[in-house]
């Protein structure tokens, strides 16, 4: 199919093709990419002045993070999106190089924006020309268009639009009107109105094969620049090309209004507590548990990191995740914990909204001896006790690695159910439960790991601790429970 401003492939395009998905040579089966360049240009250049505040939306924050990092956050955990510009108005391009800084944001390029959301895009998309230093990003095949004011996207949406703009030349997110669209005589009464099932909300992200909105931005009229507000349009009237239109999920809407501040805050706390960052320790059970808590974290709708190495440190804090799962061998870890704790807690992190630590003892049982055991979860009792004071939320599930493969993923299918009730709960108030998974005695109770918050004997103050391995006669009264052998209250 050719148009005048470019020619676009077809589906059978030879130059590149979706790969990855299930069953591919992926080194994460079910995370996809595509082999062509891709990159995204994100308008950020506004005043916002339809919230009627003084800080334009985009910056403002929510848990101590602007709007807009969330949004190039949420481009930056897409792998194979390339290279992410952002373009903003003159005085606010220091603000933007501080946010970028303080956020280790990796992947983006801070562009200077124009009078109007065209023009600003139209600066966006020249980043990939040759500058007059010489210098130029890779050009992208498919350029993604996004509104920075949209945080919500989704990498599964993004390469959908990204397909459909490779194979169609632009494409576009859709969702259904809300409310009827009227026309108005001048003097202020009903003309008309559409009907609605015909009609569709143009949202973004939005996608384009880089030469045709980059030629239909050229031929661009005055007019178009100042009043125009939709890039789809330039691409049809310009180059003839039709873009395909994609339904999206109802979080891609703009934020504009300021009660649209409000809901933005209650959606990003809600994903908080469906992301974790697990970090795995250096041996391979350890790597073995991460990447399978991975998959059964995954299939609790949870978003999932698996990173390896110190979790103390800061860059695993500006992640943006909220929720940490640190499995070790040994005790020797705590001191890395402590360290983890004490980084929330100057960084004023949990103020705003509590970090969960699980802290995932591999083998503890069997790696030592009863005193040196208690010593340790002592320690990391007290620890939880005093980081319960700055919010943070620290548990413990203590786990004997079991070399049964059938029972191992039983046993990574209880840690995830844990970790992610701690997760998405966030409430200091655990009720009592504790197991120990001994691996060695066949009894199906043992194959549970255990939870290790106890409450106190007072039962008013819940104090999120470790370990408790003393049985409470009154959690074996209903039968539910019993005493793992050898750990008689
Ligand atoms: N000159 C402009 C105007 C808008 N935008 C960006 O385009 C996106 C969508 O525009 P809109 O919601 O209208 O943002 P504002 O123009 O800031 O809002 P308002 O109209 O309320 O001032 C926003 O990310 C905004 O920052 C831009 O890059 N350059
Ligand atoms: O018009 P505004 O600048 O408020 O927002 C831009 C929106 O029009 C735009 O993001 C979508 O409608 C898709 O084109």
């Amino acid at each position: 199919m050719e148009s005048e401003c470019g020619s676009v492939n077809g589906p059978t395009d030879p130059a590149g093709s979706l790969t990855g998905g299930a069953g591919s040579s992926e080194p994460f089966p079910g995370r996809r990419s595509v082999d062509f360049p891709v990159a995204a240009v994100l308008p950020a250049g506004g005043s916002g002045e339809r919230t009627g505040l003084a800080t334009p939306k985009q910056f403002c924050t929510f848990l101590n993070r602007p709007l807009i990092s969330y949004t190039i956050q949420a481009f930056e955990r897409v792998a194979w999106i390339e290279n992410v510009v952002v373009v903003v108005a003159e005085e606010n391009f220091d603000l933007m190089m501080d946010i970028i800084h303080q956020f280790s944001h990796k992947k983006v390029k801070v562009v200077l924006g124009g009078p109007t959301r065209h023009r600003s895009i139209f600066n966006g998309l020249r980043a990939f020309e040759e500058q007059p230093d010489g210098t130029a990003l890779r050009k992208p095949k498919v350029v993604i268009i996004h509104d920075a004011v949209r945080p919500f996207v989704e990498e599964d949406f993004l390469l959908k639009i990204t397909v459909a703009a490779k194979d169609q030349g632009a494409s576009g997110a859709i969702r259904p009107l809300v409310s009827t669209v009227i026309a108005a005589t001048s003097e202020g009464y009903l003309d008309h109105s559409l009907e609605r099932a015909k009609y569709r909300a143009s949202e973004m992200p939005q996608g384009f094969l880089y030469d045709i909105i980059y030629q239909a931005y050229q031929k661009c009229s005055e007019t178009d620049f100042d009043f125009g507000t939709e890039c789809l349009h330039l691409a049809l009237y310009y180059c003839g090309t039709k873009a395909k239109l994609i339904e999206g999920p109802p979080t891609l809407w703009k934020v504009t209004y300021k009660q649209d501040l409000f809901a933005a805050e209650s959606i990003i706390k809600d994903t908080l507590s469906h992301t974790v960052c697990v970090v795995a320790g250096d041996c391979a059970q350890s790597v073995q548990l991460a990447h399978g808590l991975r998959k059964t974290l995954g299939a609790r709708s949870m978003q999932v990191d698996v990173i390896s190495g110190p979790l103390g440190s800061r860059a695993v804090l500006v992640s943006g995740t909220w929720n940490f799962i640190r499995i070790t061998m040994d005790t020797s870890s705590l001191g890395e914990i402590a360290k983890l704790v004490k980084i929330v807690q100057d960084s004023e992190h949990a103020i705003l909204y509590p970090v969960v630590l699980i802290l995932v003892h591999l083998n503890l049982l069997s790696r030592c001896c009863l005193t040196e055991q208690m010593r340790a979860l002592g320690a990391i009792r007290s620890l939880a006790a005093e980081a319960k004071h700055s919010n943070i939320l620290l548990y413990g599930i203590l786990l004997n690695h079991d070399e049964r493969v059938e029972q191992w993923d039983e046993t990574m299918e209880n840690v995830a159910q844990i970790a992610a009730a701690l997760v998405k709960d966030r409430n200091p108030a655990l009720m009592p439960a504790w197991r120990h998974q001994c691996g060695r005695c066949s009894s199906p109770i043992h194959r549970t790991p255990s939870l290790l918050p106890s409450v106190r004997a007072t039962g008013r103050a819940v104090e999120t601790a470790l370990i408790e391995r003393v049985v409470r006669p009154s959690l074996l009264a209903n039968g539910s429970l019993q005493a793992p052998d050898g750990l008689d209250g």
